[in-house]
């Protein structure tokens, strides 16, 4: 073993030179793919995978010979111990290029999928079937394209899922850990995480159940008993979204105040001519507006901010990107011009901030605190564009000031994202764990799903199930191997940091008013945590902003206080129950 710092020194320095050319070789290749899913593209992107692998082989089996232990520089011991993760670079080459070819492959049956009306067009995901989604009233229309997507993906994909996991567990054997679940909740460098999880969700059920049980009795009201039932699961398709975990684009069928509807931005928009590039513009002005950085030149050009025209097939799911050298950041969005879209680039824009204010830490540390607070950032900042105050200031809104009972129909529209979206984004990453451990034995998987679906979102399939079917593997992230807990985690600390940068920055007032646009005290709290990337661990980066250790329910529960005290004296003049104590999912037969 090495003992020796300066040679373990040296051996960073050499990592570092030769990191940036192969990870940007290795993102240029993918972003190539993606942004063109060709054989050939696959081929070439697989083709860069494997040299970036090799350097992550040679240098992370390396840097397992340095004992690290006693080293005078944290940082040191802290690259070494990071680096010393191979991840799939240590599978033998042979089986990882079958484990790429198979990652590859349940990406891009997500991507390249459609839903066919016989004899007629065949719909994408986005936006033809999430737009029928959202805007279709008609069970039967809702069961077509739920069901067709199912068909098209998560049948399609099960079989690949299942050596997916085969090869993830020995990855995270490889690397030292008992399955690839434990791999993955290792990022959050805690030994009570699992714990602290369920502390949070319980903490954060009231709000959930006095939610989902209004917005069962509105769409009993709207599609009669016989499709939606009290004291039952709600069915998955009439929620307004593929997946249900955000049930925003049904806010029509459930106002508080229905006489006080909200303005349409979408429409506002439209008919101020908004274009996509306008939409990141704007993003960007807000970052710039706190003191931090704007985009540069090349991320204009570069970026893929709308679906092509030109038949080439893309992968439309929004992701933002590094390409390591300091300079190239760029989004893959198929973007469209809606208010939900405006909000969802702002939460992209705030990936790059991230990858900007990092962007001259070693390649090692390039990386969120933790992955939560990745998902965080650009959504603090989308809790204040979702403010009245900053829409009004944008003219998006015209109508200046909100009366109480429009504010409650506006804490029900952000409610409708955000606390309908917890036991989705818990049970996400639940179910996989399980699946890892082999708590959930390949046999159940769909029953398994649909048993986590039952229990934490109170939700049922529109139709029967059977293992011929993979419902999970219809969610994007599932397909694509993208761990899900992060955006649990985030959504319970973009309100805790969203409360502390409010209070740096003056707001005074009820947390849903607060708009941070222009505060450079809060933009130097964000730049000194984001430019840490993921060098320290992040409760030491969480109390540089909130003076806290830990992740807290409290400003959320505070932010949505006013909303609650409306639900629970809703639901009791209704003598709605909580819950789902009639738990089965009906279906005529
Ligand atoms: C919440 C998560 N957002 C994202 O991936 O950007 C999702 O879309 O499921
Ligand atoms: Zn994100």
């Amino acid at each position: 073993k090495f003992y020796n710092e300066s040679v373990a020194t040296a051996f960073l320095r050499l990592y570092e030179s030769t990191a940036q050319l192969v990870w940007n070789q290795f993102m240029e290749a993918s972003w190539n793919y993606v942004t063109n899913i060709t054989k050939k593209n696959r081929e070439e992107m697989l083709r860069s995978e494997a040299s970036r692998s090799r350097h992550t082989l040679y240098f992370g089996s390396r840097a397992r010979l340095f004992k690290t232990s006693g080293y005078q520089d944290p940082l040191v011991q802290r690259m070494l111990s990071k680096l010393q993760n191979l991840d799939k670079a240590a599978l033998p080459q042979d089986e990882l290029r079958e484990y790429n070819r198979l990652l590859a492959r349940m990406e891009t049956t997500f991507s390249t999928a459609q839903v066919c009306l016989n004899e007629g067009p065949c719909l994408d995901l986005e936006s033809d079937l999430q737009e029928l989604m959202a805007t279709s009233r008609d069970p039967k229309e809702l069961l077509w394209a739920w069901q067709g997507w199912r068909d098209a993906v998560g049948r399609q994909i099960r079989p690949t899922f299942e050596h997916y996991v085969q090869f993830s567990n020995k990855v995270a054997q490889l690397n030292g850990y008992k399955d690839m679940g434990a791999l993955w909740r290792s990022k959050y460098e805690s030994d009570t995480l699992e714990q602290d999880l369920e502390v949070l969700y319980q903490e954060l059920q009231p709000l959930y159940l006095n939610l989902h049980a209004y917005v069962r009795r509105a769409l009993h009201h709207h599609y009669g008993p016989e499709v939606v039932a009290l004291k039952r699961p709600i069915p998955a398709h009439l929620l307004g979204n593929m997946w249900a975990q955000s049930w925003v684009k049904i806010l029509d069928l459930v106002l508080p105040f229905p006489n006080k509807p909200p303005e349409d931005v979408t429409k506002t928009m439209k008919g101020q001519h908004w274009k996509p590039t306008k939409m990141f513009e704007e993003a960007d002005d807000f970052f710039t507006s706190l003191g931090l950085f704007p985009v540069p030149d090349e991320f204009w050009t570069k970026s893929m901010l709308e679906k092509p025209t030109d038949g080439r097939e893309v992968e439309c799911e929004a992701s933002s990107w590094d390409f390591y050298n300091g300079k190239d950041f760029r989004i893959k969005k198929c973007t469209e011009v809606t208010i939900e879209d405006l909000l969802s680039v702002f939460h992209q824009m705030g990936h790059i901030q991230y990858l900007m204010q990092y962007r001259n830490l070693s390649v090692i540390f390039r990386r969120g605190a933790s992955p939560a607070f990745e998902e965080a950032v650009g959504s603090v900042i989308t809790l204040s564009a979702s403010s009245h105050k900053y829409m009004i200031h944008r003219g998006l809104l015209s109508q200046e000031s909100q009366d109480s009972e429009e504010e409650v129909n506006f804490l029900m529209s952000l409610a409708l994202e955000k606390i309908a979206f917890i036991p989705f984004a818990y049970l996400m990453d639940l179910f996989r764990w399980r699946v890892f451990d082999g708590t959930i034995h390949k046999d159940l998987y769909n029953q398994e799903w649909w048993n986590l679906r039952l229990k934490y979102q109170g939700v049922c399939p529109p139709v029967s199930r059977t293992e011929d079917d993979f419902d999970p593997g219809a969610k994007f992230h599932i397909a694509a191997n993208i761990p899900y807990i992060r955006y649990f985690l985030s959504l319970v600390l973009q309100f805790q940091l969203h409360d502390a940068l409010c209070q740096a920055s003056g707001h005074v007032g009820p947390l849903h008013r607060c708009d941070i646009y222009n505060s450079k005290i809060a933009g130097k709290m964000l730049e000194d945590v984001l430019s840490l990337g993921s060098s320290k661990p992040w409760p030491e980066v969480l109390q540089k902003i909130t003076g806290e250790t830990s992740v807290s329910t409290k400003a959320l529960m505070t932010y949505f206080k006013p909303l609650l005290n409306w639900l629970v004296a809703e639901n009791v003049r209704q003598g709605d129950v909580l819950g789902w104590p009639d738990f089965s999912c009906s279906y005529e037969e």
